[in-house]
């Protein structure tokens, strides 16, 4: 063991409520926002509505899930809780679906949780995302050292991890790249694995960015990390994992940093909402569905 991730004072839980069908949705879209874990719990239980998950013995069996459905999401930070519950609110998806609450949550065992949740991820046989309290498995050649900490990206979402075997199959190899809403810096560290020669990584979030110069420094990927006036000129590949609504409005931005000949990749996007973004990135550069993982898709274009 060689480090232990830094106690979190504010750990907050954001409480709502979900019709069964739209549970999965809701719950990736937590993860996606922040949530360090997302727990689901029927709404009903304990009322004369409460409905058993399994069948009975002889009994046909349910529907899957409950009716209603009760989602607990734990942020590090209450104001990351307050931004997802708004940012939902104006989902499409969220119709249905109600905020129960924000609450503090009383002091835990931040270490034992966290370690508890991570385990090493691969990203392809020889790619692995490791906590610093795991031993790298014998067959890791190319390895980022991460431990969760306040920003997003610890390479267990399928968006992330979308974005790294993006990465390890276009080794990025003497290029310039940029991270765009860089989370933890886990994509620009990467990028910095598999040979970038410049990295810029971005975030709106200034604690994000803190956490990717960390990163960066512990993983010895010398990159340039700062809020997105920090990037400029043009990129031989633009990475950005965000949500669908921020990335359409961002298009014209994102695609003026490709240089001609150069990759765009885009992550954060639910499979139904592939066409939307088509559109909206149509005028620039024709985006094209590479990759799918758990219902959550991955563009990319050439310019
Ligand atoms: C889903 S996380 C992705 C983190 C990491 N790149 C990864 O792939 O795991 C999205 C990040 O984008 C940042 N973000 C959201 N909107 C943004 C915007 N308009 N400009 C820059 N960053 C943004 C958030 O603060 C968050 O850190």
């Amino acid at each position: 063991m060689t480090a232990e991730p830094a106690p979190a004072a504010r750990l907050t839980e954001l409480v709502l409520l979900a019709p069964e069908d739209q549970v999965e949705t809701l719950a990736e879209a937590l993860e996606a926002l922040d949530a360090l874990s997302v727990s689901v719990e029927d709404a009903d239980a304990e009322t004369p509505a409460e409905r058993a998950l399994f069948g009975e013995p002889g009994m046909p069996a349910p529907k899957a899930g409950w009716q209603r459905s009760r989602l607990v999401a734990l942020f590090a930070e209450v104001s990351q809780a307050h931004e997802a519950a708004a940012l939902l609110r104006l989902q499409d998806f969220f119709q249905g679906c109600e905020v129960v609450g924000v609450r503090a949550v009383a002091d835990e065992d931040w270490v034992r949780l966290t370690q508890s949740q991570f385990a090493p991820v691969d990203i392809t046989p020889t790619f692995w995302i490791v906590p610093s309290w795991h031993e790298p498995p014998p067959q890791a050649r190319q390895i980022i050292r991460l431990d969760p900490g306040l920003a997003f990206g610890t390479g267990t979402h399928p968006t992330t991890r979308m974005c790294l075997r993006w990465i390890a199959q276009h080794p990025p190899l003497g290029q310039r790249v940029l991270d765009y809403g860089c989370g933890s810096g886990i994509l620009a560290i990467g990028a910095g694995l598999f040979g970038a020669r410049e990295i810029v990584a971005v975030d709106i979030d200034p604690a994000a960015v803190e956490s990717t110069r960390l990163n960066a420094q512990h993983n010895q990927v010398p990159l340039q990390a700062g809020l997105p006036e920090a990037a400029t000129g043009a990129f031989d590949v633009v990475l950005a994992n965000i949500l669908a609504s921020p990335l359409k409005v961002l298009a014209p931005l994102l695609c003026g940093h490709v240089r001609p000949g150069g990759h765009l990749v885009l992550a954060g996007i639910l499979e139904r909402q592939a066409e939307e973004l088509q559109q909206a990135y149509a005028p620039w550069l024709r985006l094209q569905v590479t990759d799918a993982e758990d219902g959550w898709i991955l563009m990319t274009a050439s310019a």
